[in-house]
């Protein structure tokens, strides 16, 4: 029997609804409130959020629209390749002008799944020396994370498989979707 979701057909592969838009606002707003809760009452004074592209895009502006408290934005874009030598992929961040030492930064992804992008970046600001450093994210799957850095801010757990819409895409194409959409099974 064919399942009666809405489904998308992305180059050659077909997508089926997983997460409806409202649902995807539910979640945002439920994050955002509890990080107005956490950061609201000034004592971190200008909290600097880091929006990764491209990826995070939809979800950067959603999340920031419901963030109460003064606060400034950013965004970098991390680039991957693979090295010349045995160790394998190696991801640089590029874009960031601010000064963030001493500040409040809170990253906001859209997935965090083996969790080697969020490794790149929080290494590497780390290295900036901020007074604390935060992920938040879309989408989670906590069964592919395979790093040490904990993620504080998850609006939504997901399960392994393929996602792409709200920002997310398969092989550019996508990412305009206003639904989350899993790759389906071939039948
Ligand atoms: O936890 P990981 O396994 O590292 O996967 C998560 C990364 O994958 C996606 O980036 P992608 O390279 O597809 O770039 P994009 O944001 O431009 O889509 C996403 O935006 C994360 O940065
Ligand atoms: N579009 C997309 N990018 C990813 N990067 C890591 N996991 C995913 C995923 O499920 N979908």
């Amino acid at each position: 029997m064919h399942s009666e979701r809405p489904r998308v057909r992305l180059h050659d592969r077909t997508f089926e609804l997983a997460v409806p838009h409202g649902e995807i606002i539910g979640k945002i707003e439920a994050l955002a409130a509890r990080i107005n809760a956490d950061y609201g009452d000034g004592s971190r004074g200008i909290p600097l959020f880091v929006g990764v592209l491209n990826g995070a895009f939809m979800f950067f502006a959603e999340l920031l629209q419901r963030i109460s408290f003064p606060c400034e934005v950013s965004f970098v874009r991390l680039s991957s390749y693979h090295g010349t030598t045995s160790t394998g992929s190696v991801t640089e961040v590029f874009g960031l002008r601010e000064n963030i030492e001493a500040r409040h930064v809170i990253v906001v992804e859209d997935i965090v799944e083996t969790g080697e992008s969020i490794r790149a970046l929080t290494d590497s600001l780390a290295a900036m020396n901020p007074a604390t450093l935060e992920v938040a994210t879309l989408l989670f799957k906590p069964a592919s994370y395979r790093n040490y850095f904990p993620i504080r801010y998850p609006a939504m757990e997901i399960s392994d498989g393929f996602i792409v819409g709200f920002g997310l895409d398969y092989d550019g194409l996508g990412r305009n979707l206003c639904d989350i959409y899993r790759l389906a099974k071939e039948v």
